[in-house]
């Protein structure tokens, strides 16, 4: 009965999904949270501390949490992480030398005891800009394959046109779904 009554309170859209944003500062995670709300591009500054919206897409409320990427600001991001079901980690995917920052800071978020449950989409964001690594590319380096205990998908995306920002939203919609 719990159960029954837990699914219709979810189909009339009453529960609320936390998602985080991570990622290293000048990702796009701020224009991401804002593509996501206002289908706009705003002008954005580095973000020092979080910024936090809800945003209602196919009856489905998420409260996201974006957080600020520098490397001064990485160490808070735990403090965001209680009731966390999705982590959306953002990649700037022209900027090859800090790939392995984002690595271990992935394999940090994955290892965290309170993320255990959680479930990571990969936005590789800026595939407008000539010259960026794909989503495969990212997949490879960050070494997703490696990753059993989460459910995860890598989404190439640009956050200026919006273009592949619904499809990662759509497999988490999937994923809230199927629970
Ligand atoms: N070309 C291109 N630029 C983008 C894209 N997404 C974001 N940007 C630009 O990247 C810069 C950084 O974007 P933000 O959204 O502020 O980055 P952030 O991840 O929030 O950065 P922090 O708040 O410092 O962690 C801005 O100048 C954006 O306009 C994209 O898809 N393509
Ligand atoms: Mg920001």
């Amino acid at each position: 009965m719990g159960i029954l009554l837990a699914k219709l309170w979810n189909l009339f859209g009453n529960e609320e999904h936390k998602i985080v944003l991570v990622g290293l500062d000048n990702a796009g995670k701020t224009t991401i949270l804002y593509q996501f709300l206002m289908n706009e591009v705003v002008h954005t500054s580095p973000t020092i501390g979080s910024n936090v919206e809800e945003v209602v897409w196919k009856n489905i409320h998420f409260i996201m949490w974006d957080l600020g990427g520098q490397e001064s600001l990485r160490a808070a991001w735990n403090t965001y992480y209680t009731n966390t079901e999705f982590v959306i980690l953002v990649v700037d995917s022209t900027d090859r030398e800090r790939l392995s920052i984002t690595r271990q800071e992935l394999h940090k978020i994955l290892a965290h005891e309170e993320l255990h449950q959680c479930a990571v989409l990969v936005l590789a964001n800026k595939q407008d800009v000539k010259g960026s690594m794909s989503a495969a590319e990212i997949s490879r380096h960050l070494n997703l394959t490696s990753i059993k205990k989460h459910k995860w998908q890598i989404q190439a995306c640009c956050a200026l046109t919006g273009e592949g920002l619904y499809q990662g939203l759509e497999w988490i919609a999937s994923q809230i779904r199927k629970k």
